[in-house]
């Protein structure tokens, strides 16, 4: 039976990246880009005022003060300027071109108008309040490396170079399937016997936060030719996750059936708690990722095992991310032989994340899992971890934001 860290080692040794399509600017949103980006021309394209004021020849303003002539008016967006003649200048806006002949800008605040004339008060440097062509990225420089996250600044970017179409990771189609007689679909009113099918929500949910495309297939039910034809169905999306069927009851279905299609098992069952009945399989180079059935088994085995694989899948490099360093507030006690991730609320307490148990741990208690922040890890071989102890904490939700009050007292001081 593999470790946890091994499992995942054996996931990510059969996932590959899916390839690249192009998409539009706005849905490369939260993808990669697939290829170097490399600029098409120069930004800004053209030298431009960074000032609201008067663009002037510096040589005519070596002492100060200076007076000179106001020939025109140049808007951010106006036509091309004449050349400006020695000893004229010209109001100029912030963004527009500087005219020919000039090669300064002086702020309006540094100038005084005087009928058709403006006295300079300061003596002008070439260059100064310019943004010269080509200063920010010049035409032919890398812009986006390949494997870059597509943020809002990457979308301005993209923008500001044309990009209205632009290469990226393709995003994974994920096949969600639930299997078990006693499911009935939201909507559906619950009785005794029966349970909402929660586990694709929140798995949907789950593939959608990792920028995965979700397809929801419905609910195997326990018979082998539901399983075979749902199953079968599922394969078209770029991956598979089953949810329950997969331990060791009479009607667990999911490994036969996977295997009567031919799907090669990697392995069934994993040195940790939850998640110990996980399997997971390739058919025709797709992986499966059966999931055991309580609901915090799921989500947990999702978060810590299949999540890293559809990153790797959609191109990303760093799809591990590392345990964060933490101090259990409580004693906490286990059986060992099993690698026990416990569901924790994390306090920020003298710069150190401090973790709580987050309530009763048992893998059917959804509650403790709407309140946990994190996952902490307790060792294979320990059975008894002491209050005070360092443990690694796998973060679900960001707990070093502060809040809006806070912010504005951390501003005040
Ligand atoms: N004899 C053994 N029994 C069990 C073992 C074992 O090793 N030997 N392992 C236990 C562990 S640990 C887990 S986890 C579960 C996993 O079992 P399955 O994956 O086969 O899941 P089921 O038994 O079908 O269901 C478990 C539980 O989850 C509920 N469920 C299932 N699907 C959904 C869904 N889509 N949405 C919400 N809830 C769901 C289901 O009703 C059950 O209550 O096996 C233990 N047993
Ligand atoms: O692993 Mo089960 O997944 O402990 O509840």
């Amino acid at each position: 039976m593999p470790s946890f860290e091994e499992a995942r080692g054996i996931i990510l040794a059969h996932v590959k990246p899916l390839g690249e399509e192009t998409v539009p600017l706005m849905d490369a949103f939260g993808r990669l880009v697939s290829r170097d980006i490399i600029a098409p021309w120069d930004l800004p394209l053209y030298d431009n005022s960074a000032m609201d004021g008067f663009a002037v020849h510096a040589a005519d303003c070596t002492s100060a003060p200076t007076r000179l002539n106001i020939t025109g008016f140049l808007p951010a967006g106006g036509d091309v300027a004449a050349m400006v003649e020695p000893g004229c200048a010209v109001r100029i806006m912030t963004g527009a071109p500087i005219p020919p002949g000039c090669n300064a800008v002086v702020p309006i605040e540094e100038a005084e108008v005087d009928g058709d004339h403006v006295v300079i008060s300061h003596k002008v440097l070439p260059r100064q309040h310019v943004r010269v062509r080509g200063g920010d990225v010049g035409a032919g420089a890398p812009v986006l490396a390949e494997g870059t996250g597509i943020r809002p600044a990457e979308v301005g970017m993209l923008a500001a170079m044309g990009q209205a179409l632009v290469p990226v990771y393709r995003k994974a189609r994920i096949a969600i399937l639930s299997t078990g007689d006693e499911l009935i679909e939201l909507g559906e009113r619950p009785v005794s016997g029966k349970v909402i099918n929660s586990n694709a929500l929140s798995l949907a949910a789950a593939v959608r936060e990792a920028g995965a495309e979700p397809v929801l297939v419905g609910i195997a039910r326990d018979n082998v030719e539901s399983h075979r034809e749902k199953m079968l169905q599922a394969l078209c999306c770029d991956a598979l996750i089953t949810s329950a069927g997969v331990s060791a009851g009479d009607r667990d279905l999911v490994r036969e059936v996977a295997a009567g299609l031919g799907a090669e098992e990697l392995f069934w069952k994993i040195g940790m708690k939850p998640g110990g009945p996980t399997a997971f399989s390739t058919w025709q180079g797709k992986p499966i990722f059966s999931l055991p059935g309580n609901p915090v088994s799921t989500m947990v085995t999702f978060e810590l095992l299949v999540k890293p694989a559809l990153l790797k899948m959609m191109g990303h490099r760093k799809v591990v991310p590392p345990f964060v360093k933490g101090i259990l507030a409580e004693d906490a006690h286990k059986k060992p032989g099993k690698l026990h991730f416990i569901r924790v609320t994390v306090k920020k307490r003298h710069g150190r994340h401090v973790a709580y148990c987050a309530g009763e741990q048992h893998t059917a208690i959804l509650s403790t899992m709407t309140r946990c922040d994190a996952l902490a890890a307790l060792p294979c071989d320990a059975t008894f971890i002491p209050a005070g102890s360092e443990v690694d904490l796998a973060l679900l939700r960001e707990v070093d934001l502060v809040s809006e009050c806070e912010a504005a007292v951390g501003y005040l001081h």
